[in-house]
């Protein structure tokens, strides 16, 4: 476990879902202390469940000891009161994909932390420079976008806002470089920022082409993790991803563009409408289907 505490010692993380509870992770890891808030009491205890869950399995891996799991939960505070963010180096936001949601709640979080302390948004589709538009001194203002699960996914985009100061990326970029095993990759604020602007018209070209019945769901994915050496399969990763997001994700980037590469595919629409998300809920592109004939 690295102790490097060189920056940001002190983060108010804003949201404890998913994302929040895989940061809160990366982040008490690293040797910084973790303030968390979210809007109840059920919905912090979820999250702290989420960590003890991930610290759990990496010692029953082998990776992972008792010490550094009690370490790192008593570094994780959690709070349902803004006030409690006062004097934390960072706020890194991760609540719900929602532009309002996010604005009203970090122009609160505004009042309290002070007008140089970096407000950091995890946002997968909005855009950051809108985000930082809507906020009191914009120039510390950037993306940080961690990837699902965020203790294992080894990249994290640091966005660039057209107003974001340079001297905040070179930070982030630091920053990032004292958690475990992260790699940052600066990228400018654009739709899907730079890994989903690659990888939702791949997918989407992906379940155009299975609809056509170019293969069986199965035989795309061993064709690609085969045949290109890809870690996972695209309908297997749909299906890890959730449809609706993935559905959300692109639409995000076609309204935002206009290119008809993020157009969501018929099917990938119907998917949802049927309610196969993927592994969320057990039925999607691979989970919960019966094999399918070969052609
Ligand atoms: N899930 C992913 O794969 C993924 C990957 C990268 C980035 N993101 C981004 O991370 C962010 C969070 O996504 P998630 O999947 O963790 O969502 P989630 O729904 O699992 O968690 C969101 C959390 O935010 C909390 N919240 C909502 N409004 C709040 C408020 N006003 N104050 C405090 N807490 C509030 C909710 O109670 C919830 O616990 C989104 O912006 C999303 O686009 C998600």
């Amino acid at each position: 476990m690295s102790e490097s505490t060189t920056d940001f010692s002190t983060i108010g993380l804003l949201g404890f879902g998913t994302m929040g509870a895989g940061i809160a992770h990366v982040l008490a890891s690293s040797g910084r202390t973790v303030i968390v808030l979210d809007t109840d009491q059920d919905r912090l205890e979820a999250g702290s469940a989420a960590v003890t869950a991930f610290l759990d399995d990496s010692i029953a891996r082998g990776t992972g000891t008792d010490e550094d799991k009690t370490a790192v939960l008593t570094r994780i505070i959690t709070t349902t009161h803004v006030a409690d963010l006062a004097g934390v180096d960072a706020v890194i936001e991760s609540v719900t994909e929602n532009a309002e949601v996010k604005t009203v709640l970090l122009r609160e979080v505004a009042t309290v932390v002070g007008e140089q302390i970096p407000l950091l948004t995890n946002t997968s589709a909005l855009s950051v420079t809108d985000l930082a538009a809507a906020l009191p001194n914009p120039a510390r203002v950037a993306g940080l976008h961690f990837f699902n699960p965020a203790p294992v996914q080894r990249t994290i985009e640091v966005v660039r806002a057209l107003q974001t100061d340079g001297d905040l990326i070179e930070r982030l970029v630091a920053f990032v470089d004292t958690l475990a095993e992260k790699s940052a990759v600066v990228v400018r604020d654009r739709p899907g920022f730079l890994i989903n602007s690659l990888l939702l018209p791949y997918l989407n070209d992906v379940i155009a082409e299975y609809d056509d019945g170019l293969a069986t769901a199965e035989d795309i994915d061993v064709a690609l993790e085969l045949g290109l050496g890809y870690k996972t399969g695209p309908l297997k990763m749909l299906d890890t991803i959730g449809l609706d997001d993935h559905l959300h994700a692109s639409e995000a980037a076609y309204a935002a563009t206009l290119d008809s590469r993020y157009a969501p595919p018929p099917l990938l629409r119907q998917m949802v409408a049927a309610d196969r998300l993927g592994d969320k809920n057990g039925h999607g592109f691979r989970t919960g289907q019966p094999t399918e004939e070969k052609n």
